[in-house]
């Protein structure tokens, strides 16, 4: 747990641009939360954390209230600009010229950021919470495994959260949870409507700051309702909906926990195309990543799919999915280089009597095996990601 004064040694702000953590912080190396000092007294320095950004403003969130104000409404100093220093949601920063009645104040430095994802755009987030129903809907395996592939390829700690546990018997809950054990998940088991469970997951999210994800009709709005004390969400916010604005796919807010912690939810985050190399998906499926720990495939560059003297393909409830998802990789992946590369895209044909004529080219023999269906569902879903983004303002 780092204090106040062990980021002031560690301040990047004039120093050059921030330090490229990606998306990809280690396993074993989450940060914590830092702890909450405000006034560092030495330096008289005002540090805060940027709770949303609006435009050119950046609110922040003070550690600790000064005068009456406990957020401030900030502008980048120039200086920040000029090095090309980028401002995010979740980023702690160093407040100057603090005009506490007109609650305004400027970010005149950011520390350096211990996580960093780009979509949704926050920094130092800690981990994702899960939420997923047992009933209604039906708990299903396939749909939980994706949810749990793009949640791990955040690189952030995953929590998974099974509500609804009121509609179910022990028996049942009993059998998914010793399923979930077999995939490397320790679930927790909770009850928006009973309330079983909610302190522990108010345990779990303390002094952290939290991404909230899930399919739609889970309870998550009513999950982040029992979180958050009415009061304190924003106008708007009231259905638990936090920060959904007009920018659905990248924008983010966090929202203060009472009991320590911050918790942003994110609609952009809820569709989860698997957006990552093909080499990186074993990682996130905690079965590959423990029998990888254990032994080593043949091949560096082993795919785990039909490759001779495989430590990953095998008799594991989740193989299946994994297959599936590496072909749905490839094929992200060759977008992104088509993308890089339109001329790939197209190929010259004779059409005889001397003329020519463009068309698509033929997929490359490595994606053969990937079905024209579902070839064709992800494609449609990563044409319309990619317009999406090309449409945001950000
Ligand atoms: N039986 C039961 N119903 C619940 C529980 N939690 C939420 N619900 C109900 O499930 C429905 C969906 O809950 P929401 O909180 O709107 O779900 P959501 O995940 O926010 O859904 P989206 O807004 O579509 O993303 C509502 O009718 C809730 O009352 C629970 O623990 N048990
Ligand atoms: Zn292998």
């Amino acid at each position: 747990m780092s204090t106040g004064k062990d980021e002031a040694e560690t301040l990047m702000g004039t120093r050059g641009g921030s330090p490229d953590c990606g998306n990809m912080s280690p396993p074993g190396d989450r940060p914590e939360l830092h702890s909450p000092v405000t006034l560092d007294e030495s330096e008289s320095r005002i540090i805060g954390t940027v709770v949303a950004v609006q435009a050119n403003y950046y609110r922040v969130q003070l550690d600790r209230a000064v005068a009456t104000a406990s957020t401030l409404l900030c502008t980048r100093r120039s200086r920040l600009k000029k090095i090309g220093q980028q401002v995010m949601v979740g980023d702690r920063v160093v407040i100057e010229e603090p005009d506490w009645e007109g609650g305004r104040g400027a970010v005149a430095e950011v520390f350096p950021r211990q996580t960093e994802l780009d979509r949704p755009a926050i920094a130092n987030a800690n981990q994702v919470l899960l939420v997923f129903a047992i009933e209604e809907p039906t708990l299903d395996p396939h749909q939980l495994t994706r949810f749990l592939v793009k949640a791990e390829s955040t690189g952030l700690s995953v929590l998974l959260c099974l509500n609804k546990t009121d509609l179910v018997s022990e028996q049942e809950r009993i059998e998914w949870q010793e399923r979930l054990e077999n995939w490397g998940y320790q679930p927790l088991f909770i009850s928006v409507e009973t309330g079983v469970g909610i302190n522990a997951v108010r345990d779990r999210l303390k002094d952290k700051i939290t991404l909230i994800s899930g399919p739609s009709g889970v309870g998550k709005s009513s999950l982040i309702n029992q979180l958050i004390p009415f009061a304190t969400l924003r106008v708007g916010d009231v259905s638990g909906k936090l920060g959904r604005g007009r920018h659905t796919t990248r924008h983010v807010e966090l929202f203060d926990l009472p009991t320590g912690g911050l918790l942003a939810d994110s609609p952009g985050f809820n569709q989860p195309n698997l957006d990552f190399p093909p080499r990186e998906l074993a990682e996130y499926f905690p079965e590959a990543r423990q029998r990888l720990q254990e032994g080593t495939c043949q091949f560096s560059d082993c795919l785990h799919r039909d490759e001779p003297n495989c430590v990953v393909s095998g008799d594991w409830e989740r193989y299946d999915d994994y297959l599936e998802f590496l072909e749905e990789a490839i094929i992200y992946e060759d977008f992104l280089s088509q993308q890089s590369n339109p001329e790939s895209i197209m190929k010259v044909k004779s059409k005889g009597k001397g003329t020519e004529q463009n068309e698509p080219k033929l997929e490359s023999k490595k994606y053969r095996r990937v079905s024209r269906r579902f070839e064709h569902q992800n494609l449609e879903q990563l044409y319309q990601d990619f317009e999406e983004e090309e449409n945001q303002e950000f």
